[in-house]
């Protein structure tokens, strides 16, 4: 199955992403601080909340910045042997010259085996192109990200393009349309701005749109599902807000409790 049509497959049924995206401080009891820890603590929570999610979304930085990339590798399998029909997006927000993202593209399809990576596009289409070449794996492009910082770039407007939309109305007019040649394509939109969530519906009827900005950002879930609509997949991230919902022995039944509670206001 390809990435998209994992989607289209669970997202009738739920539209939550449970992020994995471990802090040493914070792991719970004993394993705090311990960085070998790292890969328990995420299989334990992949284990706990595999039949509430649509996808998991580890996030490269946690793992990288201690040496964990062996853990992440670890958990990626360890979620496709429990969860086979779960995708898992990896959120690594790559963006290079076509020869650099080639091996950004290995590392995330093959060494990873993620279905999905994220991308900045700001490098432009052949920065985007080399992840294509991988067959049925997904490309999720930041085009509205959830913190306020995004202003800064996407929401200026382009005097040279008819209409002078904004950048991130651009980007997502050009990944429903010609960017978008093996229907691989997905966009980011943050759970923090609905009203643009819902542009980028009208903009791109068709693409998956990862929304995260729930649980700890403070994000309203049902303004998400209504600004989205209900049609193409809709996939929601939480990471602290589930991860962290206790820090004590039974961390993996609060953090199930959590993701049952927002697994159900995005329904
Ligand atoms: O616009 C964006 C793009 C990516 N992220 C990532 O999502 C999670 C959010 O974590 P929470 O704990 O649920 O806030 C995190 O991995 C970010 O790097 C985002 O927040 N906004």
């Amino acid at each position: 199955m390809t990435f998209v049509s994992q989607l289209q497959a669970l997202t009738p049924h739920s539209r939550l992403c449970v992020g994995l995206d471990p802090e040493p401080a914070k792991l719970p009891g004993a394993w705090a601080g311990d960085v070998s820890r790292i890969y328990d603590f995420c299989a334990a929570i992949v284990d706990a909340t595999h039949d509430l999610v649509c996808a998991f979304k580890p996030q490269i930085a946690y793992f990288a910045a201690h040496r964990a990339e062996d853990q992440l590798e670890r958990l990626i399998s360890h979620i496709h042997a429990v969860a086979p029909h779960v995708p898992v997006i990896l959120d690594a927000k790559r963006g290079d010259i076509g020869s650099t993202a080639e091996q950004y593209a290995r590392e995330a399809f093959v060494r990873y085996q993620a279905d999905a990576v994220t991308l900045s596009p700001f490098m432009g289409f052949d920065s985007v192109e080399p992840y294509l070449a991988y067959e049925g794996k997904g490309a999720i492009l930041l085009c509205r990200t959830s913190n306020k910082g995004g202003d800064d770039w996407q929401m200026q407007r382009l005097a040279d393009v008819p209409g002078q939309p904004r950048l991130f109305e651009h980007l997502a007019h050009l990944a429903e349309s010609q960017w978008n040649r093996n229907g691989q394509l997905g966009l980011v939109v943050g759970a923090t701005y609905p009203a643009e969530i819902a542009r980028v519906r009208e903009l791109a009827p068709t693409l998956p749109l990862l929304v995260p900005g729930v649980g700890a950002q403070g994000g309203d879930a049902a303004a998400v599902v209504q600004a989205a609509g209900r049609v193409a997949p809709l996939v929601v991230n939480s990471s602290r807000a589930i991860l962290y919902a206790s820090r004590e022995a039974d961390f993996a039944q609060h953090a199930r409790a959590v993701a049952e509670a927002t697994r159900r206001a995005l329904a």
